[in-house]
Parts: structure tokens; sequence; C-alpha cells
């Protein structure tokens, strides 16, 4: 049986989607098929806040999926509604690649050695003030497109800066144009960044079972689990990172006024072995401290 994967058109998501592809019938020898689904996300020029947030790209797909077009999605799991829809599960998280966000800034520039007053440009309320944070003088500008696009900006000499995905850049072969890699403890990304999400309709999960990664679940549940319990979307200017060491499990979560003038920070660990539900333990540890110290006065959660 051909197995039909969906995926956005775009660069990154076909190399991603590529790369699942091949797992796949390595595993099981079945050739497989990559259904392109243009979702409104792609198709607009419109700033991404305005369309609803990064959820429109993960709509057009679970449409697919559910209409029968395509057997498995691959979903950048960042981009991914927290919010399941019955008839669909995600059947496998594979190994995260690098969760950071890279800068990537002419003549080798850094956050500190930016001149005062550049332009950084971002699309993502939580990059923008998280640069604000750490460089108020900065111009931030609200930028659109694809990987290339991006980059394209900086070195034509439009911007001084884009800040991405250094997961997304390495799928692109693109590493080299990042001048600084941002650490998670100063910089934490958004909940999943840097992980992928097979999705396959109820009952199929044997699908894309093999390739799930039980570490990258724990660990990407922990993150979108304080996304959803402080009932935010992919759009807050809000930081989650999780990881495993030694058998304990330890996250950490940052929201920021929009203009990076305050931010609230809290931060747990436990151990997975001794706790039932420890991803949602976690995360509700998180999210309710971060409420109960005032995160939704500080930032627009919902927006
Ligand atoms: N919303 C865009 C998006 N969705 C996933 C990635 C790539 C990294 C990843 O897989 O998390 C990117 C690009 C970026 O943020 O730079």
């Amino acid at each position: 049986m051909t197995l039909r994967i969906g995926t956005r058109a775009s660069a990154l998501a076909m190399a991603q989607t590529g790369q699942i592809a091949d797992r796949l019938t390595r595993g099981s020898g079945e050739p497989v098929e990559i259904v392109k689904i243009t979702t409104a996300g792609d198709r607009s020029t419109a700033s991404l806040a305005s369309l609803g947030g990064t959820g429109v790209f993960a709509a057009a797909l679970r449409e697919a999926l559910l209409a029968g077009e395509c057997d498995i999605v691959v979903h950048s799991l960042k981009d991914l509604p927290t919010s399941p829809l019955p008839g669909l599960v995600v059947a496998a998280t594979p190994k995260r690649a690098d969760a950071r966000d890279a800068l990537c800034a002419r003549d080798g520039f850094t956050l500190e050695t930016l001149p005062v007053g550049a332009r950084v440009g971002t699309g993502s309320p939580r990059r923008r003030a998280q640069l604000l944070s750490r460089r108020p003088d900065l111009e931030t500008l609200d930028i659109r497109g694809n990987v290339d696009t991006r980059l394209g900006r900086v070195s034509t000499g439009d911007l001084d800066a884009v800040v991405l995905a250094a997961a997304g850049l390495d799928r692109l072969g693109r590493l080299d144009a990042a001048t600084q890699l941002l650490e998670l403890s100063e910089w934490p990304t958004a909940p999943g960044q840097g992980s992928l999400a097979l999705e396959v309709r109820a009952g199929e999960e044997h699908l894309v079972a093999a390739l799930d990664h039980p570490a990258t679940r724990l660990i990407v549940e922990t993150e979108r689990g304080v996304l959803a319990r402080l009932e935010a979307g992919c759009a807050a200017p809000v930081g989650v990172t999780a990881m495993l060491d030694g058998g304990l499990l330890f996250a950490s979560a940052r929201v920021y006024s929009l203009d990076g003038s305050s931010l609230l920070t809290s931060s747990h660990a436990l151990y997975p072995a001794d706790t039932p539900a420890p991803a949602d333990e976690l995360a509700r540890r998180i999210a309710d401290e971060l409420l109960a110290a005032g995160a939704a006065e500080l930032a627009p959660l919902g927006g």
C-alpha cells in the first residue's frame, strides 16, 4: 500500500517531509507519495498574527487528512495548535532537532555587537519581545516569507538581521547564515520548536509508531502543556524550554510584555519516574506560578 504523506509545499516543509518519507520507506518497504497542500498561510501575505497565528498552516493539513486525501501529515510541532482535533492523533514525535533560535546578522554581528538602532526582522511577537528585552534600542520589523526570503533581506542590506529557528536553517542547509545561536536558558523558544509531529487518523497510529521518540514526546508535551494551561496561542509572547537530564525533567517558561520591558520566569523540575502524568504536572506548576504572578495581565496570551 502506498503511504500518502501530506505536507505544506514550502522548501522547509518539503525538506523535513522528505526526511520522514525516507525513514518510513526504509522501515516499511512500502512506497510513499508526497501530497502538497497549500494553506491559507502560504497564500496570504498578511501578517501571521492577523491570520490568527500559525494555526492557519496546520488547519489545511488536518482537513486533507480527515478528507482522506492523505494518510499522514507532517507538521512542524510548533505550528500545531495545542487543542486536539477529534478523529486525529499525533502518533509520533521523532527525535527533536536543535530547539534554539539563531540570529542571522550581516557582518558577523551578535545581539551584543549589533549597532545601535539596527533593523531586525521577525514576524513573531515572542522574538520581538525577546529582542527588545535584550536590546531596547533595536528597531524590529514585521516580516513574512520563507527562510530564503528572510535571509535575502539581510544579504541585500535591507535589514541588519533576522531571527530564525536553527532547526529550520539546518534542514535547509543554511546554518552557515547564523551568526549567533541563542541559548535556551536566556532565550526560550516556541513550545515544540525543532520537533516534528506526525499526525494520522485515529486507529492508524501503527503507520508512524516506529518513528516516535519517547523522550522527545515527554519534553514537547511539557512545553506544549505550559502553553495550553496558560490558554495561550502560538502567537503569544511566551517561550518555553524543557529537557531531560539524568532522569530529571526540567522546564522553564518566560512570558514577556510585547515591548520586552518586563518578563516573568518560572522553572520547575521533577522525576518523571516518580510522578503520574509528569508532563502535565510540571506544566501545571509552571503555568500556575506564572498566572499567579500576573502573566495574563503582562501579555496578550490569547493573541
Ligand atoms: N512558523 C515558521 C516555522 N515553523 C517551523 C520552523 C522551523 C523550525 C522548527 O521546526 O521548529 C519555522 C521557521 C522559523 O521559525 O524560523
